[in-house]
C-alpha cells in the first residue's frame, strides 16, 4: 500500500471518529446504559451465556471470512494488473521503436521541406542585396564560410559586394583574432564585431527607458562591438552610390547572423536563440533612411561535407537523424583533449561515449535509474560548440595563397567603394576595447575548411530524390525476402531501411566500435516515466470507507 493510500485511510478514520463523538455531544453525552447481565436467578443461565458467547463466536468468523475474501479480491486484482503491465511492456519496445521511426520520418520530411525555403529565401536575399554581409563565427571563420555564396556574389556582375563579418570576436584570444583579420582581410574586407545578447524587444526596451533613463548596462553580454565601424562602411558605401542600399546578411547557422542585426538596430528585431535554425524566412530591418538589412535563412550544408562541418554547420538535422556520436567523435578528435577535460572538468576518457557518460554524470543528466543520458550531453557539447560561451580557436592555414574561387581581380573588385585604411583603425580600436580569454584558456581546435553549401533547390531534389530511390529499393529486398511476414512486419521493415539509407548517406566508414555505441545511442530511448496523478487520484477515490474499513 502506498503511503499516500495509507495516510488517506488514517485520515478518513480520524474524521470518522470525530463524526462520531460530534454526533454523540449531540445527543447530550447520555451514558450507554451498562448491560447488567443475566442475574444470577435467572433459569437456563449458563446455557443462555453458552448461546451469546456462540452468535460471538459465530459473528468473529463471518468477519474473518469477509476479511479474508476481500483479501482474496485484491490479491487477484494485482495479479491481473501485473499480468497487463508485463504484456504492456512486451509491445512497449515495438510501439516506441516504431514511433520513433515514424517520428524521423516526418521529421526528415519536414527538414527537406525546410531545406528547400531555406534555399529560396537565401537566394532571394543574395538576388536583392547590394552589399552582402557573410558572417563568420570567430572561433572557426574557415569553416563557417561557404565557397558557393561568395562565388556567386562574386560572379553575379551586378556590382554586389561581399563583406565578411567576423563575429563572436570576444570567444578567441586577441592573437588570434587579430591573425585571422590580417588573413582575410587579404581575400574581402573583413569587419571585427561582437554581437550584443541581451537585447529585448522595442516595447519592453521603451517601458524599461522610462522607468530608469539614467541607468547604463555596461554588463558584458549587452555591449556591442564593431557595430560603428560597419555602420561608418556601409554609409560610406552608400555616398559612393547615392541610393538607398539593402545589406544581405548570410552565414551558417548559429554564427549570429540576427544577432548582429539586432546589434546594429540595437533593438531585438529578429529571432535569436542558442538553437540552429532559427530565421526561417528572409525579414527586412530599415537601419536607418540610407541601410536596409536583410536576415537570411542559414545557409545549408551540403551532405558531401565531412562529419566534422556537418556537425558544426548544418542545421537540426544532425541531431534527429542518430548521428549525435559520430559528430561528437568527430567534434573531440579535432580538438585537444587535455583542453577538454579540463574544460568540462572531467578525468580522462577512452572513447567518445565514454566522454558523453562522464559528462552526462556530472552535469547530472541522468535517465529513469540513473543511467546517464548520452544523447543530452551530445546535444548540449554540439550547443556549445556553436553557442555563444565556449571558448576555442582554431589555427590559420599553413598556405597564406587565396583560396581557390578566388582571384586578384576579384579581391581587387570587392574592395572598391570601400576605404580599407580606416576599416582597419577602427578594426583595431574595436579589438582595443574588449576583454579576450587568454590563449591558454582557450581550447585548441582544428577546423576541416572552407564549408560546402547547397545553394540551388534542384540539388536538394537530387539528393533527395536519391534517397528515396534508395529507400524504395531497400524495401522492395526487405519485403521480397519477407514474403510470409505480416502486414505489421511489413510495415517494420520499411521503416528500418529508411533509417539505413539515412546513414548510408554519411560517406565515412564508422568504426565498429562507434557503430555499437551509435546503436547504443539510438536503443537507449529515454524511458517514458510518466506518473499519472489522474489516476492514483482515481485508485483512492474507489476507496469506499464504508465496505473496505474494518
Ligand atoms: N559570445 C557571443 N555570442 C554570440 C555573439 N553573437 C551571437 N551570439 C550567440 O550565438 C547564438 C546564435 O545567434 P543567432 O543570432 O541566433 O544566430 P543566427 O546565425 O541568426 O542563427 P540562425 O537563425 O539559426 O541561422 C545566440 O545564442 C547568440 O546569443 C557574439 O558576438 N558573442
Amino acid at each position: 500500500m502506498t503511503c499516500h493510500k495509507r495516510y488517506k485511510i488514517q485520515k478518513k478514520v480520524r474524521e470518522h471518529n470525530r463524526k462520531l463523538r460530534k454526533e454523540a455531544k449531540k445527543r447530550g453525552h447520555k451514558k450507554p446504559k451498562k448491560d447488567p447481565g443475566i442475574p444470577n436467578a435467572a433459569p437456563f443461565k449458563e446455557q443462555v451465556l453458552r448461546e451469546a458467547e456462540q452468535r460471538k463466536q459465530r459473528l468473529e468468523e463471518l468477519k474473518q471470512k469477509q476479511k479474508l475474501a476481500r483479501q482474496k479480491n485484491l490479491e487477484k486484482k494485482r495479479k491481473l494488473q501485473a499480468k497487463k503491465d508485463a504484456t504492456e511492456t512486451k509491445k512497449h519496445p515495438e510501439e516506441k521503436q516504431s514511433t520513433m521511426k515514424l517520428k524521423a520520418q516526418s521529421n526528415r520530411l519536414l527538414d527537406k521541406n525546410s531545406n528547400k525555403s531555406f534555399c529560396r529565401e537565401l537566394k532571394k536575399v543574395m538576388e536583392v542585396s547590394d552589399i552582402v554581409l557573410q558572417v563568420l563565427d570567430a572561433r572557426d571563420p574557415l569553416g563557417s564560410r561557404c565557397s558557393q555564396v561568395e562565388q556567386i556574389i562574386t560572379q553575379s556582375g551586378g556590382n554586389k559586394k561581399l563583406l565578411l563579418v567576423l563575429n563572436k570576436i570576444d570567444l578567441v584570444p586577441r592573437e588570434n583574432l587579430e591573425k585571422w583579420l590580417h588573413y582575410l582581410k587579404n581575400e574581402f574586407p573583413t569587419v571585427a564585431f561582437k554581437s550584443s545578447m541581451q537585447l529585448k524587444d522595442r516595447s519592453v526596451q521603451e517601458k524599461k527607458l522610462r522607468k530608469k533613463s539614467a541607468h547604463v548596462d555596461l554588463s558584458r553580454g549587452s555591449m556591442c562591438f564593431g557595430n560603428e565601424c560597419l555602420l561608418k562602411l556601409l554609409r560610406e558605401y552608400c555616398k559612393t552610390q547615392d541610393k538607398t542600399i539593402q545589406v544581405g546578411v548570410v552565414g551558417f547557422p548559429n554564427v549570429g547572423k540576427s544577432s548582429l542585426i539586432n546589434s546594429l538596430k540595437e533593438v531585438r528585431a529578429c529571432n535569436v536563440g542558442p538553437v540552429r535554425g532559427i530565421t526561417k524566412c528572409m525579414q527586412t530591418v530599415h537601419i536607418d533612411k540610407q541601410i536596409k538589412m536583410i536576415d537570411s535563412p542559414s545557409i545549408i550544408a551540403a551532405p558531401s561535407n565531412s562529419v566534422l562541418a556537418l556537425a558544426l554547420r548544418s542545421t537540426t538535422d544532425i541531431e534527429e537523424s542518430g548521428k549525435l556520436l559520430d559528430a561528437v567523435n568527430a567534434v573531440l578528435k579535432h580538438c585537444s583533449k587535455q583542453q577538454i577535460m579540463l574544460y568540462y572538468n572531467i578525468p580522462d576518457f577512452r572513447n567518445s561515449l565514454e566522454f558523453l557518460t562522464l559528462l552526462a554524470q556530472k552535469r547530472g543528466m541522468l535517465k529513469k535509474g540513473g543511467v546517464p543520458d548520452t544523447e543530452s550531453a551530445a546535444k548540449l557539447l554540439l550547443h556549445d560548440w556553436t553557442g555563444a560561451k565556449v571558448s576555442y580557436h582554431s589555427s590559420l592555414p599553413a598556405s597564406r595563397s587565396l583560396s581557390p574561387h578566388l582571384t586578384d581581380e576579384v579581391v581587387m573588385e570587392m574592395r572598391q567603394g570601400f576605404n580599407l585604411q580606416e576599416l582597419a583603425k577602427d578594426n583595431m580600436n574595436t579589438i582595443n576595447a574588449l576583454k579576450y580569454p587568454n590563449l591558454a584558456s582557450s581550447i585548441t581546435f582544428q577546423s576541416s575548411g572552407l564549408t560546402n553549401g547547397t545553394i540551388e533547390e534542384t540539388e536538394l531534389t537530387e539528393e533527395t530524390s536519391d534517397l528515396e530511390n534508395m529507400e524504395t529499393s531497400e524495401e522492395a529486398e526487405g519485403l521480397s525476402e519477407d514474403d510470409q511476414d505480416s502486414d505489421e512486419e511489413k510495415e517494420a521493415v520499411e521503416q528500418e531501411t529508411d533509417i539505413q539509407t539515412s546513414s548510408k548517406t554519411n560517406p565515412q566508414k564508422l568504426c565498429v566500435e562507434n557503430e555499437s555505441l551509435e546503436k547504443q545511442l539510438a536503443g537507449e530511448q529515454p524511458r517514458t516515466s510518466s506518473f499519472n496523478l489522474d489516476e492514483t487520484a482515481n485508485q483512492d477515490d474507489a476507496y469506499d470507507f464504508n465496505t473496505d474499513y474494518v
